[in-house]
Formats: C-alpha cells, sequence, structure tokens
C-alpha cells in the first residue's frame, strides 16, 4: 500500500489534541489518517519574524508523523487571515459583501502556497498518494508539478463550490480554478457543489465533460466527483452513552432543573447563521408562552478566526445579541439563553447532544457540518432528540429526515422549533434510525476509503501533463 501523504492548514497538534476544538476538517482527518496511518504537514499554528522560521518540527503519534512548519506573521496575515479567510472563505459562502480583495493578500497566498510545496518536496517518495485539504491550499498541486511531482494529487474541498456568478466576481478566479487542474481526483462535499464547479469550468472555457465524472483538460484528464465527508458514527454513539456517568452530565440535569435541553454548537464565524438563530428562538419564546421556563438553549461558540475583522465584530454582535433576549424574555430564576465562548472537548460535547431535546445546526452555508452528524450519533434510541438543520449545509443533503428549515426565514424556524419539541416519540424514532443508517453507511472512514480508492485507481493520462497556464 502506497504512504499516505495528507497536507493542510490546521493540524491537531498531537500534545494538544482534544484541548481546543479545530473544527471539522482537522476532527475528520485525525480519525481517517489514524486508521491508515501516513503523513500529514501542514502549519504548527506559530507564526514568527521572517528570518526565525525553523525548519519543519517532527511528530509522530501513534500511526502518523506530524510535519509542522511556522509561518511568518507577513504570510499568516496575508495568506491565513487575508485571501484565504477574507476572500476565498467569504466568497465560497456567497457573502461577496464580506470579501476584501487585494493584491498583497492575493501574492501572499501564492507564495505560501509555493512555501508548503518547497516544504513537502524533500518528503516525497515516488508512489506517495498526496491529499491535499481545503481553500488554503488550492494551488498546492500546480506548485509541485512545477517542481517535477508527478505522483498522484487529489484535492479535497471542505466547504461550498459557489454558483460561477459568485466566483466569477472573485478577480482572480482564472488562476484559482485552472491551477485546481492539476489535481488527478477533486472531492467536492456535495453534488451541488461539484456541478457548480463543472460549471464555472465551462463558464470559463476550461476543459470539458469527458465522461461520468470525468474532465479533460489540453490532453490531460482528471476526475471530479462529491464525497460526502462522515464522522466515526459508532465511535460516537459509544462516547455519549459514556457520557451520562460523569460528573459533568450530572450538574447539568441538576442545572436544568426539570427545563429541556436545546444545543446549538458552532465556531463564532457568520456563515453558522448564529443571530438568526438566536431571533428565531426569541420568536419562538414570544409566540410559545408556555414555553418559556420550560426549555434553555444552551449556544457553545467557541471564538475563531479573532484577527480578521468579519469575526471580531461578530463576536461583539451575538454576545449582545444573547445578553439583549436574556434581559427582555428571562425572569429572576430563568436564563433562556446560555452562552459559551469556550471550546468543549468532544466527550463532554457528546453527553450534552444526548441530553438536547433538539439541535439547532442553521447556518446560512456550510460545506458539511459535523456537529449535525455528531447530534444524531449521540442520540438515545429509545427517546431521540430532534435535529433541525439548515438546507443549506452539506448534511442536508443526506440527512433529509431532519426536520429542514430555511435560517433566513426567522419566524418559520420558529415555527419548525415549536414543532419539533411538540413531534411525537414514535417519528422521533422513525426520522432518527433512518438518519442513524445514513451515517453507518457513510462514516469518515468509507468517506476516506473511497476518495483513495478513485485517487488510486485514476485513470488520468500518466506521466501528468498539466499544462502550465499560470506561467504562459
Ligand atoms: O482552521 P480554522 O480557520 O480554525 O477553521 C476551522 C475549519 O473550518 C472549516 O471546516 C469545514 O470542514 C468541515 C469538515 O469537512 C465541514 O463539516 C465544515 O462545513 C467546513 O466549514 C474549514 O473548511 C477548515 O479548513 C477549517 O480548519
Ligand atoms: O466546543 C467545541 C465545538 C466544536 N467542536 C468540534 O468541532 C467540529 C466542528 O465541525 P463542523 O463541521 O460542524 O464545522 P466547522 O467548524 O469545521 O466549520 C465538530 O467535530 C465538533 O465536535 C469541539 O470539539 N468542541
Amino acid at each position: 500500500m502506497s504512504r499516505l501523504i495528507v497536507v493542510s492548514n490546521r493540524v491537531p497538534i498531537p500534545d494538544e489534541k482534544g484541548a481546543a476544538p479545530a473544527g471539522g476538517l482537522a476532527v475528520a482527518l485525525q480519525s481517517a489518517l489514524a486508521a491508515r496511518g501516513g503523513l500529514w504537514l501542514g502549519w504548527s499554528g506559530e507564526s514568527r519574524a521572517d528570518d526565525a522560521i525553523g525548519p519543519l518540527k517532527m511528530l509522530r503519534d501513534g500511526n502518523i508523523d506530524y510535519a509542522l512548519t511556522d509561518l511568518t506573521e507577513r504570510d499568516v496575515e496575508e495568506y491565513y487571515q487575508g485571501f484565504a479567510n477574507r476572500v476565498l472563505w467569504p466568497i465560497c459562502h456567497y457573502r461577496l459583501d464580506l470579501a476584501e480583495y487585494g493584491r498583497r493578500e492575493m501574492a501572499g497566498y501564492f507564495r505560501v502556497n509555493r512555501f508548503f510545496a518547497s516544504r513537502l518536496l524533500p518528503l516525497i517518495a515516488d508512489d506517495d498518494l498526496i491529499w491535499v485539504h481545503d481553500y488554503h491550499l488550492i494551488p498546492l498541486a500546480a506548485e509541485l508539478r512545477r517542481q517535477g511531482v508527478k505522483n498522484r494529487i487529489g484535492f479535497f474541498l471542505h466547504i461550498p463550490w459557489p454558483a460561477p456568478d459568485v466566483f466569477m466576481a472573485m478577480p482572480v478566479h482564472e488562476e484559482i480554478l485552472s491551477s485546481l487542474t492539476a489535481y488527478d481526483v477533486l472531492g467536492f462535499q456535495t453534488e451541488h457543489d461539484r456541478e457548480n464547479f463543472a460549471d464555472c469550468l465551462a463558464r470559463q472555457g476550461t476543459g470539458m465533460r469527458s465522461g461520468p465524472g470525468r474532465f479533460s483538460v489540453g490532453d490531460r484528464t482528471f476526475t471530479a466527483k462529491s464525497y460526502p465527508i462522515g464522522i466515526e458514527t459508532e465511535e460516537f454513539a459509544t462516547l455519549a452513552q459514556r457520557a451520562a456517568e460523569t460528573s459533568l452530565h450530572k450538574r447539568m440535569l441538576q442545572s436544568l432543573d426539570g427545563k429541556g435541553l436545546i444545543i446549538g454548537v458552532d465556531r463564532l464565524d457568520y456563515s453558522k447563521g448564529i443571530t438568526q438563530r438566536i431571533d428565531a428562538f426569541e420568536s419562538f419564546l414570544k409566540r410559545n408562552p408556555d414555553s418559556q421556563r420550560n426549555v434553555t438553549l444552551l449556544q457553545i461558540t467557541p471564538k475563531s478566526r479573532s484577527e480578521v475583522p468579519e469575526y471580531e465584530a461578530m463576536q461583539r454582535a451575538v454576545a449582545e445579541q444573547a445578553g439583549r433576549v436574556n434581559g427582555a424574555v428571562g425572569t429572576v430564576d430563568w436564563v433562556p439563553i446560555r452562552y459559551i465562548n469556550r471550546s468543549l472537548r468532544r466527550p463532554a460535547l457528546a453527553g450534552l447532544y444526548r441530553m438536547a431535546k433538539l439541535a439547532l445546526v442553521t447556518p446560512l452555508r456550510d460545506g458539511m457540518n459535523l456537529v449535525a452528524k455528531e447530534f444524531v450519533a449521540a442520540q438515545n434510541e429509545i427517546d431521540p432528540g430532534v435535529l433541525l438543520l439548515s438546507r443549506f449545509a452539506g448534511a442536508a443533503q443526506e440527512l433529509q429526515e431532519a426536520v429542514l428549515v430555511n435560517p433566513y426565514d426567522v419566524e418559520g424556524t420558529a415555527d419548525a422549533m415549536a414543532r419539533s419539541l411538540a413531534m411525537p416519540v414514535e417519528e422521533r424514532r422513525d426520522r432518527w434510525r433512518a438518519m442513524m443508517k445514513t451515517l453507518r453507511a457513510n462514516d469518515v472512514f468509507t468517506w476516506c476509503d473511497t476518495f483513495l480508492h478513485d485517487l488510486t485507481t485514476d485513470q488520468s493520462e500518466r506521466p501528468t501533463r498539466w499544462v502550465d497556464t499560470q506561467r504562459a
């Protein structure tokens, strides 16, 4: 079996694992890679002065070798906070209004991708499979091809791929799109994302369809398919069952004092629809006065990308909003929203999911949303809670038995909350069983195996002849 090299910006650092949520990418890859073993190259999370970047830090944990690189302060500012999180992230989440395009950041993005290529190059052996993850590293394969790398290289995009009109508003869309053609297999979360990508290729005149899931550009072909990411379904279910014995679980039950728990778990990100959700919760309480004092919303929202201005502004906005609702609706002995900005470890989260009657997963746009899947896996089959899920989360494509909502429709979401809390147990069980079947059939190991199977058996022309249109 070829060695697998995974490359991603975010890596769960071995000594800190479980301490902070690195987000869904790191959580899922950690599970997938632990089973198969391999090398994982990524950012250490540290930034240093230009002349203080040392060699790669090599660590081993179980089956995985980690190769971690520091970046310069300028790199982090231009590549991560700048182009990745102020251009690609908002564009891919349909927030053209928030995209702040700048040439300096764009140049920094391509420069850091060249830097990642230079760090990876000495580690690559002839038959290694290389699997690159996410929007931070789109040009990486093109950089490696320029250095003569002929290995099979796959790419998985964890976030949505937008419709052509949105994508093409980005000034450097040509370079971004054509650099993706340097990969052998391109993976998307949903069919919808893959179709949007194919439409962008057609609109830009970059290549053509040459078969189901196959595209050709010049004399080179590649695969583009959807591979919806999963979770460790069985392991997560076990984690949730065990959580009932912990002291946190008991303290939490005591503090609820018989009130129904509603839960929301999201990085503090504008794509997650947190402000619309709180509006909907307030509307639900006002329209259903009988529910007041009988439910509590626990919103767990770890801070994320705090140096990016839009995220900093959101921190203030959500805290103020939660305070305002508590002030307006709460009573001396009832706080409607418990809002916390800390991250919880996964065993604690699993127990809270299981205790909840309802989960609110209402992003305005989301690549997948693993929280939705974890919530389902954590439920007690005898008395499962209800998943209220945005249509605009990738997870909605698979979890059709959730209560699906349009998060922009605040009153509609409020009504869906009321329906969900009143749902008879037979219906809850039927919906849960159907969703659990899907999660068992497509867990994170299946996701990983399916992608790597396609990357291994891909029919692309060998040796790879990628035409470097960016340098032509
Ligand atoms: O690394 P950060 O900037 O701290 O952000 C955390 C991660 O956020 C995004 O996660 C996505 O991947 C999940 C798993 O596939 C998916 O369920 C979710 O919908 C996505 O938003 C981002 O794509 C990752 O690169 C970040 O590490
Ligand atoms: O306090 C927290 C909040 C979130 N998470 C984990 O972070 C991931 C979030 O992934 P998701 O796909 O939902 O969204 P992302 O943050 O990647 O956009 C999930 O596995 C959560 O269990 C965590 O471990 N602790």
